[in-house]
């Protein structure tokens, strides 16, 4: 289990990480996701100790590795990293750098729990092989067997995929968190790309200008974004004015009940999703489509009301309507998340 504490992190007395708090159980995967500047690499590396806190405490396994003048040094930490650039030895085989870690034991023993790692990550045919003759795919999963083959409690991973083409990135990001799950191993994961964060962890913060923003599941984030940074930067949406009293809100689409009814009161923002608007000719709703993309099993709309209030609907690709014809929407709102203006 990895637990933060009102972590706090700078360079040179500027903060760059603040206030971050969260738990990951032992066992699941964590992503920290935000974009680029928002501190995410520089918590990894406070949390694999190679950066000391400005204040706050990181625990690992019920043990405190920083906390004030307590300072664990990394390789102390039980901590493996996984980089964005492989990080292998070119001179040495892949079973060489797998073995590289183990320096404390016995030759044969290390051999064979490299042998080990390599055969679950499918490279055991591969053992005397050297980097440079291995893909992308193929390097980052040597990497990953010679993080595991130490046994860490917690394994950090830095924009592991992202050297890699896409179509390989989603396959092995599926692929990493089985392996890892098998192992049973607690990881976290840094990313900008939601579509990764989505695919492999099971819990995601949301990282802005260095604050933690929302640590939840991605269903959260996306039904239930906290805040509305949130709820730009996960998934797809607009915002339409409402008015909120009592336990609802009204707006051009209809009158939506709010969850918590006392949560705003006045003008808001109400969050609509594409997925949130469904075509239905029966409506009394009416919209002119703006703009279309065809996704394949879907199109994507812009559409625009009568008062030219714009909304997306994501709709099944048969419903194929031109640039400027109008149907009719209905809103199918099973969340209904609200801000202030
Ligand atoms: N060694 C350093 N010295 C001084 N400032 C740094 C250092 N490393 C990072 N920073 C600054 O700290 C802030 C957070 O950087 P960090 O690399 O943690 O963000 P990130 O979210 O991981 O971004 P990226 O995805 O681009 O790596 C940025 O403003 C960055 O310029």
């Amino acid at each position: 289990m990895l637990e933060l504490e009102q972590v706090c992190l700078a360079y040179n007395n500027n903060t760059v990480v603040e206030d971050v708090s969260f738990t990951l159980p032992r066992g699941s995967i964590g992503c920290l996701l935000g974009s680029s500047g928002s501190g995410k690499s520089t918590l990894l590396r406070g949390i694999a100790g190679f950066e000391s806190l400005t204040s706050g405490r990181i625990v690992l396994n019920q043990r405190v590795v920083s906390h004030g003048t307590t300072h664990i040094a990394p390789e102390h930490r039980r901590v493996a990293m996984v980089f964005q650039d492989f990080a292998l030895f070119p001179h040495l085989t892949c079973l060489q750098n797998v073995t590289f870690g183990l320096q404390a034991m016995a030759e044969q023993e290390r051999i064979a729990i490299a042998q080990r790692q390599l055969a679950m990550v499918g490279l055991q045919a591969y053992a005397e092989a050297y980097p440079h003759a291995l893909s992308g795919g193929q390097q980052q999963r040597v990497a990953l067997a010679r993080a595991l083959a130490t046994s860490p409690d917690v394994l950090l991973l830095d924009e592991p995929f992202s050297s890699l083409d896409a179509g390989l990135r989603d396959s092995l990001a599926r692929e990493v968190r089985q392996l890892i799950k098998d192992a049973g191993i607690t990881a976290l994961l840094v990313t900008h790309d939601q579509q990764e964060a989505f695919a492999f962890a099971d819990h995601i913060g949301v990282m802005h200008q260095g604050q933690l923003q929302q640590w939840a599941t991605a269903y959260e984030l996306y039904h239930r974004p906290a805040t509305a940074f949130v709820a730009n930067f996960v998934g797809q949406g607009v915002f339409i004015p409402g008015s909120a009293q009592g336990g609802s809100v009204n707006t051009v689409l209809g009158t939506f009940r709010l969850a918590h009814p006392h949560e705003e009161q006045g003008p808001v923002r109400v969050l609509i999703r594409p997925d949130d608007i469904v075509h239905d000719d029966h409506s009394p709703y009416q919209a002119r489509v703006v703009r279309r993309a065809f996704r394949g099993a879907h199109i994507q709309y812009e559409l625009a009301l009568d008062d030219q209030t714009r909304v997306l609907c994501l709709a099944p690709s048969h419903h194929d309507h031109p640039v400027d014809a109008r149907f009719g929407i209905r809103v199918d709102l099973e969340h209904v998340v609200v801000f202030k203006p």
